[in-house]
């Protein structure tokens, strides 16, 4: 049989149902074996994808995750667009049966789509309900402002050591805030009109605002900083924070965590009533599949055999209901629906309505900035400045946006070199 290495970033739960699925498509033929290969971090399987493919040794497909995707569409030499490959290996292929947030986020603007959506989140609100009962608190926030009340009271009332936390500080306070509050986080649409897009969010009072908030919550606890990537969630599986903004697709991994400890729920993330009357659409996190160059036909063959099966109904819906990320097909979601899974799990749903809630315009279409995986570590270089009051929000997040340009101007010029 003919192996088809796939280079990914799925760790703890989450990594063991990758190996189920690839085990279930290995048995169900005996021409290709799937063998998947946790790299470490998003960040640690980028830079390893790209060293691998300057040696020759890239796999055949590689996970990456969504702030990479404008880097992997410039590279190419290095990729095999993905219905490029469909088409050469004479396999069915619709991008139409893609939701629309994730079909538009791996489509180049020739409208090709270049890799194969996987694994799709968006964040959302956790919260500890014993903690929330304790404090006498009986529904969770659905604004900022009553999140910060409810953290202090959390803190003040001895039913947490502390109120909010969160993982991926930059998509969920500054790249998921803008785009719920209607507020550019860069310009040309955060980059879907044009690779001349810069970087805004320091301009927008009500960004400042929240991140100077979250910087004065952190002297009482009310907010604790937990770290870059997804390390913060560990304060609230510890049961240390009462509440947690990250990915739709850590309920696997909390849920193991909080198993005999406490119980928890989940809701949309808030949205600030100063800055819009109704909170629109978040955005899409996870990751997609990237196909690279340099295999044989056969190797490719099993690719877009592989693909295909990753994308089938039964298959997303299973991902889907066991991990938290969202079905990434409608046929996946109508499947999940009529079998009563959104009923019979609560807060299941939370992450598809919040991501497809009204029309997306312009601030809410998602990031296709170069770059951003650099621009990422700024951003959470210049907020570990405001949250340790080393400096004001409003310079933190000037310099981030200062430092984050000088990024998108090198990848500019890189590119049309
Ligand atoms: O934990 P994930 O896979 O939902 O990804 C979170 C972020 O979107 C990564 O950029």
């Amino acid at each position: 049989a003919t192996t088809i290495t796939w280079w990914h970033a799925m760790e703890g739960a989450l990594g063991e149902k990758v190996n189920a699925i690839a085990d279930e498509f290995n048995a169900s033929q005996d021409e290709y074996v799937v063998k998947p290969v946790y790299k470490g971090s998003y960040s640690d399987n980028l830079t390893a994808t790209i060293a691998a493919f300057r040696a020759g040794q890239a796999p055949a497909i590689t996970q990456v995750f969504e702030v990479g995707t404008a880097t992997m569409m410039s590279a190419k030499g290095a990729i095999y667009p993905v219905y490029q490959l469909m088409q050469d290996t004479g396999t069915p292929f619709d991008p139409d049966a893609f939701l629309p947030a994730v079909k538009s986020y791996y489509t180049s603007s020739d409208g090709h789509m270049l890799s194969m959506p996987f694994n799709s989140s968006t964040p959302v609100l956790y919260y500890n309900q014993d903690a929330f009962a304790k404090a006498g608190i009986e529904t969770p926030p659905r604004t900022w402002a009553e999140l910060g009340r409810d953290a202090h009271k959390l803190v003040e009332s001895g039913a947490a050591e502390c109120g909010l936390t969160t993982a991926w500080p930059s998509w969920t306070q500054l790249e998921n805030f803008s785009a719920i509050n209607d507020l550019p986080f860069a310009t040309q649409a955060n980059g879907f009109n044009g690779s001349d897009a810069r970087l805004v969010f320091d301009q927008q009072p009500a960004t400042v605002a929240h991140i100077q908030d979250l910087a004065e919550w952190q002297k009482s606890h009310a907010f604790e900083y937990g770290g870059r990537a997804d390390s913060g969630t560990k304060r609230f599986q510890s049961g240390r924070c009462a509440m947690l903004t990250t990915s739709s697709a850590s309920r696997a991994g909390i849920q193991e965590a909080a198993k005999g400890k406490f119980g928890f729920a989940i809701a949309p993330l808030p949205y600030d009533a100063e800055a819009v009357s109704q909170p629109r659409n978040s955005i899409i996190g996870g990751a997609s599949l990237w196909v690279m160059q340099g295999q044989s036909d056969t190797v490719y063959q099993g690719v877009a055999e592989f693909l295909n099966f990753l994308s089938s109904p039964a298959v997303q819906a299973d991902w889907a209901s066991f991990t938290g990320y969202v079905p990434i097909t409608t046929a996946a979601y109508e499947q999940l629906k009529a079998e009563g899974f959104y009923t019979k799990t609560p807060g299941a749903s939370v992450a598809i309505d919040q991501l497809t809630r009204g029309t997306p315009d312009d601030n809410g279409r998602g990031l296709r900035l170069g770059n951003m995986p650099q621009i990422r570590n700024i951003i959470a270089e210049q907020l570990e400045k405001a949250f340790n009051g080393s400096e004001t929000a409003a310079q933190a997040l000037t310099t981030a946006a200062k430092r984050g340009n000088a990024e998108l101007e090198q990848f500019e010029r890189s590119v049309s070199n």
